[in-house]
């Protein structure tokens, strides 16, 4: 059965988006913030301006900084905070967690140092079996879903049942969810574009152009497809919105904060001024980077695109010479 009282852990510009589309489908949807004034704005004036300026968000959209009211009801818990701080939060959030809500992971990424996937986490710090936890992904730029631009999305589950459930309870008129069982592909896909945008951005950033582009994204969705292959992702779903899907999306819009922070390292910003100028808002490619790096590293897998972000983003290499380096590797076949 479709849940009805849905809870979204993170007020930050998806969180406050998918609640947008989930109170747009009918359900009864509350919002923890972690700044208690973001909660009021939410709740009172109906608007989030810091994340999503001028978006008029639904009357019935509820908001509270208190986890345990945000929870008390929740048949589906939606946790919507960046990927290196999920672990810290949801430990924080773990008594508090109904025991059969489905658990919904918005974040991409790859944890640092210990290299899992978010459903992975989640496992590990709730117990959670991995039946009752569901990935979105796909190509969701939050602020074209908030002004309800048409789009689609990957609700991958293991368990197909608890995936229809929720896509029922999600099914907005601008917003269409399918489901996928491969968990890992899903996860990946997201994951691993945020570091090709990254480095779309930087190239744009040193001013080349559309070749460069599809041969980014192109060669980075080789990668990704490597990879994820190796850990047992089904090949396809890196065809579909989770994989090609959002990599056009995010590599090619302004609205893109890896694409955005790639380009200010394109021009010659340092990791900390890029830093400075996303105003906390989570690039997560740039952590991401190093994580995958190493869980390719592990696995014996060649990810170049991504030990080259790694190398600018945390060893101070030069883009430039590091995009010179790319195309000097050895000659190969494409797909080997
Ligand atoms: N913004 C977008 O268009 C999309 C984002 N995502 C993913 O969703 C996840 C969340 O992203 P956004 O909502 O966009 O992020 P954001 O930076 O806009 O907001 C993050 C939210 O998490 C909260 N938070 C709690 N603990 C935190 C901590 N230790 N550090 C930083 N923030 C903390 C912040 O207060 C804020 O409410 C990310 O993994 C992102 O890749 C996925 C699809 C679309
Ligand atoms: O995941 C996203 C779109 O699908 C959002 O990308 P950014 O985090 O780069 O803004």
């Amino acid at each position: 059965m479709a849940p009805q009282h849905i809870t979204v852990l993170g007020a930050g510009s998806w969180g406050t988006a998918f609640a947008k589309v989930l109170a747009d489908a009918g359900r009864d949807v509350t919002i923890w913030a972690r700044r208690p004034e973001i909660a009021a704005e939410i709740s009172g004036a109906h608007t989030n301006s810091g994340y999503l300026p001028g978006i008029a968000l639904p009357a019935g959209l509820k908001a509270t900084a208190d986890a345990e009211e945000a929870l008390a009801h929740a048949q589906a818990v939606v946790l919507a905070v960046p990927s290196q701080s999920l672990r810290a939060n949801l430990t924080g959030w773990r008594e508090l967690l109904p025991p059969d809500a489905t658990l919904v992971s918005l974040a991409k990424g790859v944890e640092l140092g210990t290299l899992k996937r978010m459903s992975e986490v989640i496992a590990e710090i709730t117990g959670a079996s991995e039946s009752r936890i569901l990935v979105v992904t796909g190509p969701n730029l939050a602020r074209e879903i908030a002004q309800e631009q048409p789009a689609a999305a990957v609700f991958a589950c293991v368990d197909h049942e608890r995936a229809v459930a929720f896509q029922q309870a999600s099914s907005a008129p601008y917003f269409r969810p399918y489901t996928n069982t491969d968990v890992v592909g899903a996860e990946l896909g997201g994951a691993c574009k945020n570091v090709i945008a990254l480095s779309c951005g930087m190239a744009a950033g040193l001013g080349y152009g559309a070749n460069t582009l599809a041969t980014l994204i192109t060669r980075g969705l080789a990668e990704t497809a490597r990879l994820g292959t190796k850990l047992g992702a089904d090949p396809l779903t890196f065809a579909g919105l989770a994989g090609v899907g959002d990599l056009v999306a995010t590599c090619s819009s302004p609205l893109s904060r890896n694409r955005t922070f790639g380009e200010r390292l394109g021009h010659g910003e340092t990791l900390e001024e890029a830093q400075r100028a996303a105003g906390g808002q989570v690039a997560e490619g740039v952590m991401s980077c190093s994580s995958i790096r190493e869980l390719a590293q592990t696995k014996g897998v060649d990810m170049p695109l991504a030990d080259a972000m790694h190398r600018v983003c945390h060893e101070g290499a030069d883009p430039r010479r590091v995009g010179a380096e790319l195309l000097g590797r050895e000659r190969k076949h494409e797909w080997s």
